[in-house]
């Protein structure tokens, strides 16, 4: 993939935040859903902000916009069931999705803000319920995705994960919880803090179920992740976010920092 250099974050959010800002308003002159797949952490952080501020600058409605998380911690309970993380945790992807995007594009909006059932996250009881409401609402529209620095998993599927994987409850791997370290500062970088299972989007649902994608990298971190990305072809089971090659309409956004390294 050949990706598309930004200066810094900030620039790369703004550009990104305009493109979602014109599908969400073609979709509300159309009466149709848009439906965004959206990670947790901090690759996407500067476009939600930068999101905001085009739903405020441009009075976008809302009412037709869907928030997809892409995943979630999961504890196991004693019957062998697995449940969310408690949804008030800092490391919570509800948590983040609440306050980082329904919460700061809601303040953003003058009119319709964003239905709390158009809030979608996997439930780990019934992970497949996640892949039927997305294929009802016709897909995503855009998938944002981000890769994991040290291992390219994305969401929560890890090395070794199959191209045509359901959205279903996985062990996370050892180098998955490592790079959650940094993604929530709230593990105060003790890896026994990190859950050891989560429920996550299928690579197989973001191939199959995304219109668009753009996967986003940025800092020196992310410079193995951007050399894998740029590298690959088709998909490698080694790094999953390489799923991104056999997404329609791909598009990688890096920064400077993450493109040099
Ligand atoms: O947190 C999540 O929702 C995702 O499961 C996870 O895959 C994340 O997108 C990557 O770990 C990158 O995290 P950063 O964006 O913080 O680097």
């Amino acid at each position: 993939m050949t990706p598309t250099v930004f200066p810094d974050p900030e620039s790369l959010g703004a550009a990104l935040a305009a493109r979602i800002a014109d599908g969400i308003a073609a979709a509300s002159a159309g009466r149709r859903p848009y439906v965004l797949g959206c990670p947790g952490g901090r690759s996407l952080l500067t476009t939600y902000h930068a999101l905001a501020d085009e739903v405020r600058a441009r009075r976008l409605p809302l009412g037709h916009l869907v928030v997809a998380m892409m995943d979630e911690y999961a504890e196991p309970q004693p019957d062998g069931t697995f449940r969310h993380v408690d949804p008030s945790a800092a490391h919570s992807c509800v948590r983040f999705g609440r306050d980082e995007i329904l919460r700061r594009l809601n303040a953003a909006a003058l009119g319709t803000g964003i239905n709390p059932d158009r809030f979608l996250v996997p439930d780990p009881a019934d992970p497949a319920a996640f892949d039927r409401r997305i294929a009802e609402l016709g897909g995503v529209e855009l998938f944002l995705l981000a890769s994991g620095a040290g291992d390219g998993h994305i969401a929560f599927n890890p090395a070794g994960t199959h191209r045509d994987a359901p959205t279903r409850v996985v062990a996370l791997a050892e180098q998955t919880r490592r790079d959650n370290l940094a993604t929530f500062a709230g593990f105060g970088g003790r890896l026994e803090n990190v859950p050891r299972h989560g429920v996550t989007v299928g690579t197989g649902t973001i191939r199959a179920q995304s219109h668009s994608v753009v996967m986003v990298a940025h800092g020196a971190h992310k410079a193995e992740a951007v050399r894998r990305l740029t590298a690959a072809e088709h998909y490698e089971p080694d790094w999953p976010a390489t799923v991104v090659t056999e997404c329609a309409d791909p598009l990688l956004y890096v920064d400077l920092a993450a493109a040099r390294s």
